[in-house]
């Protein structure tokens, strides 16, 4: 994968500094620090110490005074870290002063989240999205980074480019990589638009089953996919095969009734999304605002889940699926001792407890999402006169029509209807199913 400087693999230790510069900004600043401890902790690495700073100014080589800089790196050092986390912003320059001085890895909160998001990323579109979310980080550092050595009369070689990169007659090291990295970055977008097309084209085929959807939301590492594999067992995989080739988080699911439906697991939230990710990750959400309904799933385990469970519904708001009906599920009650339930059952009065790894409350699970398709959508065998097209057009608008076929004069018509439609069609059922049935 394309990157300006190779990240030591194996860390294991960090250190956390947070900076502010407006004494306003001290309580923000505490509670950012300790969001991106819980960021770090989802990477699996330990945080063994942090430090909240004050500093009247910023400083081009260090951002704060190099006193308390050094005061840092020492205490960093002592603590046994091997890599100093910094939430704010840097510049390539002040990382590479801090680096060559702490002799430690420096990196700060947005690569921290693009970690996150690549080691969570599991589909070819994810992945994708993450390559190219990395490239657009790093190019105008990599602009910067070389721009020193450019006025020194040329590059030192490696880069982007690589051996492989020949630059051309008058072209600087700088430009070489430049352009290697914009080509790589076109070829990610490239094959992101296809990728994309293809799902399209999977929803496109999804909407013509009869199927209610729902879709799995949640906080990363909150249990969704856990969830997903125990709703939906392997045969239903298989015989999916055609959604699990391109799309392998979209599954059918068959509740204890015999009634089937779409289940799709979603990318997981992380708080203080850059803003730019969001963006990149936009498509993936999208199956959540298409879906009949939500599924949340919360971390019971999780001293923060009402702070998860709130930057969920945040973003999901952002993206238009406020109004959507929600199911939510607190899993893992397996890790949460009886005070902490009683405490969750405050939080979350309308939260069902369950245990993907216990099997416990799957079946109050499965009775919730019961009532939400029995609620939601009806199906309907119609036979409607031709004068009565604005019915038809009705049902493809608001419903999903399943066969549809003109015979003397009438429209016979298979389709499934939001509930608060049915009563606009009863003049002309042919015959009548209670809900939508597979
Ligand atoms: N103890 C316990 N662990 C669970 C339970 N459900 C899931 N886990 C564990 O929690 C971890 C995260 O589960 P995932 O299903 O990968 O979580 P996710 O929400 O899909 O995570 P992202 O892909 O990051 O969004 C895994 O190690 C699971 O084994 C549960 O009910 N109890």
């Amino acid at each position: 994968m394309f990157d300006i400087r190779e990240k030591p693999q194996n860390v294991d230790r960090a250190f956390l500094v947070g900076a502010y510069f407006d004494r306003r900004k001290a309580q923000e600043s505490a509670d950012l620090l300790e969001e991106l401890k819980e960021l770090v902790e989802t990477l699996g690495i330990e945080v063994v110490g942090s430090e909240l700073v004050f500093a009247r100014e910023m400083t081009a080589r260090h951002l704060i005074g190099k006193g308390k800089a050094q005061e840092l790196m020492e205490a960093a050092r002592n603590a046994g870290a091997e890599c100093i986390v910094f939430d704010n912003e840097f510049s390539p320059g002040q990382q590479r002063a801090w680096e060559s001085e702490s002799k430690l890895c420096v990196i700060d909160r947005h690569e921290v989240i693009l970690d996150i998001f690549n080691m969570r990323a599991k589909t070819r579109e994810a992945r994708l999205q993450v390559e190219l979310a990395r490239m657009e980080y790093s190019i105008p550092r990599l602009t910067r980074m070389w721009a020193h050595l450019d006025r020194q009369g040329g590059g030192a070689g490696g880069g982007v480019g690589g051996a492989g990169a020949a630059r051309g007659e008058g072209e600087t090291q700088l430009e070489v990589d430049r352009r290697m990295a914009y080509k790589k970055l076109d070829r990610v977008k490239a094959e992101l638009e296809e990728v994309k097309k293809q799902r399209d084209t999977m929803r496109k085929e999804r909407s013509r089953v009869p199927l209610p959807h729902a879709a799995i939301v949640g906080y990363t590492n909150a249990g969704k996919s856990s969830l997903l594999n125990k709703l939906t067992d392997a045969d239903s995989y298989v015989e999916n095969k055609l959604f699990a080739t391109l799309d392998t988080t979209t599954r059918r699911m068959e509740l204890p009734d015999g009634q089937a439906m779409l289940v799709t697991d979603t990318v997981g939230f992380v708080r203080n999304l850059p803003h730019d990710l969001v963006q990149s990750f936009r498509a993936t959400l999208e199956e959540a605002v298409l879906a009949d309904f939500l599924i949340h799933v919360v971390d019971a385990s999780s001293p923060h889940a009402f702070s998860f469970y709130q930057t969920t519904t945040e973003v999901l708001a952002e993206l238009g699926a406020g109004d959507k009906r929600v199911v939510l599920a607190l899993n893992k009650v397996d890790l949460a001792d009886d005070s902490r339930q009683m405490e969750l059952r405050r939080q979350f009065p309308e939260g069902i407890f369950i245990s993907v790894k216990t099997g416990q409350g799957l079946d109050d699970l499965f009775h919730r999402i019961h009532d939400m398709l029995i609620d939601r959508v009806v199906r309907l065998d119609l036979s409607i006169p031709l004068d009565r097209m604005d019915l038809v057009a009705l049902a493809h608008q608001e419903g999903k029509v399943l066969t549809e076929s003109y015979d003397r004069g009438v429209a016979d018509i298979q389709c499934v209807v939001p509930k608060r439609f049915e009563s606009r069609f009863t003049e002309f059922v042919a015959k009548k199913k209670k809900s939508a049935k597979k």
